[in-house]
């Protein structure tokens, strides 16, 4: 493309979870995705078999029936390849690769099974093929890998990269749903495959960690010889005796180099129930990378659903608009925002900022002092959660520790100072902000 301002033109390949996932992120973030590219990522053209699918999604596009219409249609640069399966979108990508147009697929299936032919036409066409959002959704680990550890001698790296089967493991076994009750919502929420079988069986993890040992340690894609175990065998027994000797079972894909070759493998396994790993639920996913330089190094986040899954696919768009600039400065911002799409936010006080808090306050040991600090909270609306006052009869002060609620700093402060000023209070209180790094 001539023009460096001209919207890139994308086409989608289906509108299932993932597409519709793509348009509302596209759609949601415009403004934001625009300052990052300095250009529109604009979708023009959507393949999509069942057109209700559309309703509510605002999608201002063409919209054909037949995807090979998307991939011949000379107004897209790129297509998102996001209908899943080997044919027909095995053909559908290569010949939009053969035409010169950049891909963005979610489909580890396609790429584990004929990622070396691919790759390979893609490098004779001189077009990208980006696939963040077939390994582990929302987690940039193909960056990680690729880029972030490209310093490194990667030995192994091991991870929970099926939400589906975690998600299963986790309502089971945590929660005491049955199996088929698991799957089900499973499938309602967005994460399990159009055949589930891939994720209870582990073809899906042995999709990504065969992925996965390609760019760590540079061998061809080799799907047929990945080790594969699933999750159906196992019982709550299982569990709950893997529990008396201080583990948890995950389905874990792992792949290792050793000096005779390389091992990979996906199957359920005993981790520490103390370990990281051990602790993560629900369509979340976590992979672990051991690396000479860095050591070991720990990527979590959202492994399946419509959003988290877009996130990566947006995030591979914004990559390859990138590249179709004349410019190379302008191709990665130093500061990520094109420098002239800065924003003018201004950086709050830290009495702006609001937050939980604990507070340590040192008191004489008498009758009412507590009322008094809670009245002087109470003056500025702020409210206490929990209190913990020992019972010192003899000492002449006393700690008292307050929880309390959220609150604005600035607030906190003034009623700080009020308490420090009451003639019981013998020093200063000690404050400390909680922050439950919870959702939202
Ligand atoms: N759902 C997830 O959490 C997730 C996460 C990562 C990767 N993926 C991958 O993304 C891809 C899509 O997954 P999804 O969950 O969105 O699936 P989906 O079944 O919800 O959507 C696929 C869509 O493609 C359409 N489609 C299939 N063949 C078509 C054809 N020939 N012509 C027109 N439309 C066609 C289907 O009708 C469907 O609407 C798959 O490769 C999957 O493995 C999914
Ligand atoms: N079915 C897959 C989707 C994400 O690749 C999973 O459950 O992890
Ligand atoms: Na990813």
């Amino acid at each position: 493309m001539a023009d460096d301002m001209a919207p890139v033109r994308i086409g989608i390949l289906g509108m299932g979870t993932v597409g519709q996932g793509t348009v509302r992120v596209l759609k949601r973030n415009a403004e934001e995705i625009s300052r990052r590219v300095g250009r529109e990522l604009r979708v023009v053209h959507a393949a999509v078999r069942n057109p209700t699918r559309l309703e509510g999604l605002g999608l201002d596009a063409r919209i054909s029936s037949d995807p090979w219409a998307v991939v011949r249609d000379p107004e897209v640069d790129v297509i998102v390849e996001v209908m899943g399966g080997q044919e027909p979108a095995l053909s559908l990508l290569m010949a939009a690769v053969a035409a010169g147009k950049h891909v963005v697929t979610a489909n580890k299936a396609l790429l584990a099974e004929h990622g070396n032919e691919i790759f390979a036409a893609a490098q004779a066409r001189g077009v990208m093929v980006a696939f963040e959002a077939a390994v582990a959704g929302a987690i940039p680990i193909i960056k990680a890998i690729r880029e972030g550890l490209a310093g490194n001698r990667i030995q192994w790296l091991a991870g929970i990269i099926n939400g589906t089967s975690n998600y299963i493991l986790s309502q089971m076994f945590r929660e005491g749903w049955d199996f088929q009750q698991a799957l089900a919502e499973a499938q309602r929420l967005g994460y399990a495959e159009a055949d589930p079988g891939l994720d209870v069986d582990g073809g899906d993890a042995a999709h990504k960690i065969t992925l996965m040992a390609s760019i760590a340690f540079g061998i061809p894609v080799d799907f047929a010889h990945c080790h594969v175990e699933g999750i159906r065998a196992l019982e709550r027994t299982d569990v709950v005796y893997a529990a008396e000797l201080g583990y948890r079972i995950k389905l874990l894909g792992i792949a290792r180099r050793r000096a005779d070759g390389v091992e990979l493998r996906v199957h359920p396994t005993l981790i520490p129930h103390s370990h990281l790993l051990a602790n993560v639920e629900g369509p979340f996913n976590a992979i672990l990378v051991e690396s000479d330089a860095a050591g070991q190094s720990l990527y979590y986040g959202r492994g399946a659903g419509g959003d988290p899954t877009a996130s990566a696919v947006v995030a591979d768009l914004v990559d390859v608009a990138r590249t179709m600039t004349a410019d190379p400065s302008n191709r990665v911002p130093h500061l990520a925002f094109q420098p002239d799409a800065m924003s003018a936010l201004p950086l709050l006080p830290m009495a702006e900022v609001e937050s939980a808090y604990y507070l340590r306050i040192h008191a004489h040991n008498r009758a009412g002092v507590l009322a008094q600090v809670a009245t002087m909270l109470a003056e500025y609306e702020i409210s206490i959660e929990a209190l913990v006052q020992k019972e010192t009869p003899e000492a002449d002060s006393v700690p008292i520790v307050l929880l309390l609620h959220r609150c604005r700093e600035g607030d906190l402060e003034q009623a700080i100072a009020r308490i420090e000023a009451l003639p019981v209070v013998v020093q200063p209180v000690l404050r400390l902000r909680v922050e439950s790094l919870a959702e939202g």
